[in-house]
């Protein structure tokens, strides 16, 4: 049986803006109300995926979610026609109309975590919904994520799908951008490491005193258990919460792994040594590559200002392994010759390769942010809807529908324009059908 790693990549929707809304995560701060383009954005995300296809991987497209959220709206007690009610929003309670209007659903990352079948104790690729608990605009995600995604890899002889946790800060939960695995194969069992920020339940264990810490260690027991994985697969990683106090917001702002290679800054975790034998020992035989990049290589202020470790590391069909970078990291000198030395030294990774990513990284997403990866049997990606794999068609399909539907700017102010909700929901309702998602959004239920 064949098996490989796909990336399903957010694609950015009709109303990509900045807001400011993201305390502890410094680009959405230092960006708050600059003018965004809607259209480049979607269009720099799909040159990325396109690129990965030309390199023989397997790309899929996750649909963005419906923004404003008029429903949301409504559940604060705003009344009327869908107008009214963005009016009113706007007029009167403008922070939380922006944070109704978020497209944060691009970065996928934070759409669930995934747990393929080689290590879940029924065979199926286990998906939970994350809660994003954290943050009151990415709190709107999960319900929709969880339809998406359902309607993405729907057979339940391969797939089982879970509520996400309980919407409450105790079980806080980001997905995959606090989840990394590490196999010999993709389709081998492999070992699943779940990064935290704090402990819930025990206000004596270390935790960040200047930015929230998103992501508690509960949650991340509560998915090991819903996915049926092992105390011998599982690892559980707090993060240093000096590095967090430093605007390191996700765990995959520091540190990304792919089968036997954890790349990581040195500050990333609590505990790193006896952390890296408990993942040696737990991996097996065949040794771990640990390529810790020291503070005298690359600050944390660097890895934060130019995203090196929100790079995504993949293996291409022929086994070589590559890193998939934002162009920050070219325009910075010490990342820059750092990744150039990487290349050359010995370890599995062989190749750079920069993407201009700029309008999600205004808003601290990098390539790894847009991506939610899927390791699949062939028989399990048979079983994937076919219509959301990109190929050539579906690339121009999208292209078009983008060009067609996208503003090519939307500063703060134009969100509160009703036929933005009116553009939004005609461009998604194309999209379902592009993407054969069936109804997934409020509006189409
Ligand atoms: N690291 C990963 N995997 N994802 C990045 C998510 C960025 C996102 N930014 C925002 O939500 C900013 C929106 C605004 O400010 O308009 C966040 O902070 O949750």
């Amino acid at each position: 049986m064949k098996h490989l790693e796909a990336n399903f990549d957010g694609l950015v929707g009709p109303t990509h803006n900045y807001a400011g809304l993201s305390f502890g995560n410094v680009a959405s701060l230092s960006n708050a109300r600059a003018v965004s383009s809607p259209r480049s954005a979607a269009r720099q995300g799909l040159e990325k995926m396109k690129a990965l296809h030309d390199m023989g991987m397997v790309q899929g497209v996750l649909a963005p979610q419906e923004r404003p959220d008029v429903f949301a709206l409504r559940r604060l007690g705003f009344t009327g026609t869908d107008g009214e009610v963005l009016a009113a929003a706007a007029r009167t309670a403008p922070a939380i109309f922006q944070a109704v209007c978020s497209a944060s659903s691009m970065w996928t990352a934070n759409a669930a975590t995934v747990s393929p079948g080689a290590d879940t104790a029924d065979g199926k690729v286990h998906f939970t919904p994350a809660n994003l608990t954290n943050k009151y605009h990415r709190s709107l995600e999960p319900a929709t994520s969880g339809r998406i995604l359902q309607a993405m890899f729907a057979n339940p002889r391969y797939f089982a799908h879970h509520l996400h946790l309980p919407d409450n800060e105790h079980f806080g939960d980001e997905g995959a951008a606090n989840h990394t695995r590490l196999c010999n194969e993709y389709g081998h069992a492999g070992i699943e490491l779940f990064t935290f920020g704090r402990y819930a339940f025990d206000s004596s264990k270390p935790a960040p005193t200047r930015y929230p810490a998103r992501q508690t260690f509960e949650a991340s027991a509560a998915i090991a258990r819903l996915h049926g994985l092992s105390e011998e697969n599982t690892i559980f990683i707090q993060q240093n919460p000096g590095v967090i106090d430093q605007g390191v917001f996700h765990n995959d702002v520091i540190a990304v792994g792919n089968r036997n290679v954890l790349f990581y800054h040195e500050q990333a975790f609590l505990d790193t040594e006896a952390k890296k034998r408990e993942i040696q020992r737990k991996f097996g035989d065949q040794p771990v590559h640990f390529i810790e990049v020291k503070d005298s290589e690359v600050s944390v202020a660097d890895a934060v200002q130019t995203y090196l470790f929100n790079t995504q590391l993949i293996s291409l069909p022929d086994g070589t392994m590559v890193i998939i970078a934002p162009t920050e990291c070219q325009e910075n000198e010490r990342v820059s010759a750092y990744l150039a030395d990487l290349v050359t030294r010995d370890t599995p990774i062989r190749q750079v390769h920069y993407f201009d990513v700029k309008q999600s990284m205004r808003n601290g997403g990098g390539p790894a942010c847009l991506r939610l990866r899927v390791a699949l049997t062939d028989e399990e990606l048979a079983a994937v809807n076919p219509a959301v794999i990109l190929d050539e068609v579906l690339f121009s399909r999208l292209n078009q529908w983008v060009d067609s539907n996208y503003r090519d700017e939307l500063s703060v102010d134009d969100l509160r324009d009703p036929q933005l909700l009116e553009e939004s929901r005609t461009a998604l309702d194309e999209l379902t059908q592009i993407l054969k998602l069936g109804s997934v959004y409020k509006f189409q239920l």
